[in-house]
């Protein structure tokens, strides 16, 4: 069987009315870029913002005429705020450096998500900087504080929870639509990477990214979290904004390098989220110093330090420095995370305090913000 086309989707999707009753969503200009991977459709429907309750069954009906075209698998399909640079010619959002013009970004659309307590974002100005590693650790030293934590794993362009949390197979569904999150280490867990193939180029586009993060947000199982530690992609561009102000976060956590230039970029991740009113819950000092595998002895060979007096200077709280290690490497790649190999060591005594500080940081502004005093996490 021929694999479905964009055009076939589209087709099929003029047969879908607009949210008034007239026209239909593909010519009043309301679908998003279309994106097939495996013969999974996603895709997105702009509508207003004020009226996303009320047109889910426009949704559910786009959803519906797409998954009757053969060989569709299964098509997830979001309703976004987003507005289209004209009414009649669908323009998806240029992708970070692409060199196309930059749109203005999309307006704030956040609802909270039943049963989860709170949403916490980890961010990096730039990739490869340990950003994943940490949202793990940080997620497993908040569960060892008592906590329910579930990790969405939304750096879409480069899933790495199936990896860090050694997580193979497909999540299953309930109602042919929920999807029911992974486990692992206790952590409930939902990522890109489980749905589609490893090898299936990422070529996701300011809508797609919102579709499937909004999917993998609202219409996952997760049921009671106190908290869901969201891994952003790397980066400050568009889909990183755009993300930032869909999901409903109560804070940020930034990681950084030591380097200098990391630093600038990870200036960009904290005052991204300022714009977009997110708190800065702290700022995370990774691959700070070298601990010596064989003799233990510590080198500041980065210059370990600039991110405390960077996050001092702009007046963000500093969570901790990371040290470079092997075991941290090595525990990481085989998908068993040092804070659960080795709960007793020196880096998980590190991920656990700064989970503390989180934790402790986010309810302080939690209490501040409705007038109270702040209970602290002894
Ligand atoms: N403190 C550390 N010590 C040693 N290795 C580390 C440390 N933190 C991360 N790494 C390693 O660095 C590499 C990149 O880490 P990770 O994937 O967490 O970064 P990232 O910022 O999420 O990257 P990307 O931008 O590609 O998503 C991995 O191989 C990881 O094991």
């Amino acid at each position: 069987m021929a694999a479905p086309s964009k055009e076939d989707v589209l087709d099929r999707l003029k047969q879908v009315p607009g949210p008034d009753g007239q026209g239909n969503i593909v010519e009043l200009g309301l679908v998003s870029d279309v994106f097939i991977a495996d013969g999974k459709v996603f895709f997105s429907i702009s509508v207003p913002a004020a009226r996303a309750k009320e047109l889910e069954p426009l949704r559910a009906a786009a959803e519906d005429a797409v998954k009757t075209i053969p060989g569709v698998s299964s098509a997830m399909v979001a309703l976004t705020a987003e507005k289209k640079a004209s009414a009649t010619a669908p323009a998806p959002s240029a992708p970070a450096g692409s060199g196309e013009p930059r749109r203005e970004p999309a307006p704030r659309v956040k609802s909270e998500v039943e049963g989860i307590g709170a949403i916490i974002a980890v961010a990096s100005g730039k990739g490869g900087v340990g950003k994943s590693t940490t949202a793990v650790n940080l997620a497993l030293g908040l569960k060892g504080l008592g906590l329910k934590v579930g990790v969405l794993d939304a750096d879409i362009y480069g899933p790495s929870m199936p990896r860090l949390l050694h997580i193979g197979g497909r999540p299953k569904t309930v109602n042919g639509r929920t999807l029911v999150p992974m486990e692992a280490y206790g952590l409930k867990v939902m990522s890109i990477g489980f749905l589609v193939d490893e090898e299936t180029p990422m070529i996701w586009r300011g809508p797609m990214v919102i579709s499937a993060l909004t999917q993998m947000l609202r219409e996952v199982a997760w049921g009671e979290l106190d908290v869901l530690i969201v891994d952003m992609p790397p980066g400050t561009g568009d889909a990183q904004l755009t993300m930032a102000q869909q999901v409903p976060l109560a804070g940020a956590v930034i990681v950084s390098t030591p380097q200098d230039l990391s630093l600038i970029d990870a200036r960009k991740g904290w005052n991204m989220f300022k714009k977009v009113d997110v708190p800065l819950l702290g700022l995370v000092e990774n691959m700070s110093y070298f601990v010596c595998p064989d003799c233990g002895s510590t080198h500041d060979i980065f210059g370990h330090g600039g991110a405390q007096k960077e996050a001092e200077k702009i007046g963000i709280p500093f969570l901790g420095a990371v040290p470079l290690h092997i075991d941290i490497r090595e525990m990481s790649d085989a998908g068993t995370p040092v804070t659960v190999t080795a709960p007793d060591g020196p880096h998980a005594k590190i991920y656990g305090e700064i989970a503390e500080k989180v934790w402790n940081n986010h309810l302080a502004r939690k209490e501040s913000a409705r007038g109270g005093p702040a209970i602290v996490f002894e």
